[in-house]
């Protein structure tokens, strides 16, 4: 007989974190790895930005096992594709939901493993259908990719976007995590890197406290802001999730 295989996260170990920023887009790229095995997941890379991520997996000697992204961004092209030919077995995951090709679709309530720490899959669509968001093992903080940026939220006007349905995931699946949760969101313009959940729950301009819903719809109407400039050719890639197309 031979033992199984198992791990024991000491409580209170942080997982391994780190923030990375792609100036061009305003895009965070998010290195996420189990301290013991270096097992690491890379959530939101960018296609420019993969020599840079590809040097802080090395010196930082994680073992890369999954691409994760929270949806099919319009303003960039997602480095999934570019690091599959990069790093032997590299998995590209996505949601269901969102239509894109990925070699793994997850949906909510599913959980992406590595080493022995995980984060679990809450579905947020509003910006996009498919929108994704991630949440700690620990719950100590929730990447929202598009759904909740600080002080803001993802726009709704376009690929499938859905005002109400926005609000809807941010009071049901965000707004009911912890008021210590740290958010970590997509983007962001204004050289914010975090946000504690509590404060957005009362002071998000579009989201927080006092704001209903038909407010929020109001709000996203009247946004007004310009088209991605890259969306002609991110959202095709993307829906692949940047794998080049070989028709
Ligand atoms: N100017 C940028 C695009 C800016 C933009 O539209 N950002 C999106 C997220 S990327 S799909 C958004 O949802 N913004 C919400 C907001 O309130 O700013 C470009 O040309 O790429
Ligand atoms: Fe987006």
């Amino acid at each position: 007989m031979t033992a199984g295989k198992g791990s024991i996260v000491k409580a209170g170990e942080a997982m391994g974190f780190k923030q990375l920023f792609d100036d061009d887009s305003s895009t965070y790229t998010y290195l996420l790895w189990d301290p013991s095995t270096k097992d690491a997941i890379i959530v939101d890379p960018v296609d420019i930005q993969v020599d840079r991520d590809l040097k802080e997996i090395e010196s930082l000697g994680l073992n890369l096992v999954y691409g994760v992204n929270t949806h099919a961004h319009a303003d960039h092209i997602t480095g999934t594709g570019l690091l599959k030919t990069k790093i032997d077995g590299f998995q590209s995951v996505i949601s269901d939901a969102s239509g894109a090709k990925a070699d793994i679709k997850i949906g909510p309530g599913d959980k992406i493993v590595f080493g022995s720490r995980s984060i679990s899959v809450r579905a947020t669509p509003g910006h996009t259908e498919g929108c994704l968001s991630y949440v700690a093992d620990d719950e100590s903080f929730v990447l929202t990719g598009d759904t909740l940026l600080i002080q803001g939220c993802g726009r709704t006007d376009f690929q499938g976007g859905s005002a109400e349905k926005l609000y809807n995931s941010v009071h049901s699946q965000l707004f009911t995590l912890p008021d210590e949760t740290i958010v970590y969101p997509a983007h962001d313009y204004k050289g914010r890197t975090s946000a504690k959940l509590g404060d957005e729950k009362k002071t998000n301009p579009r989201l927080g406290e006092g704001k209903t819903e038909s407010d929020f719809v109001e709000i996203m109407k009247n946004l007004n802001l310009s088209y991605p400039k890259k969306i002609d050719v991110a959202v095709p890639a993307n829906m692949r999730c940047g794998v080049p197309d070989v028709e």
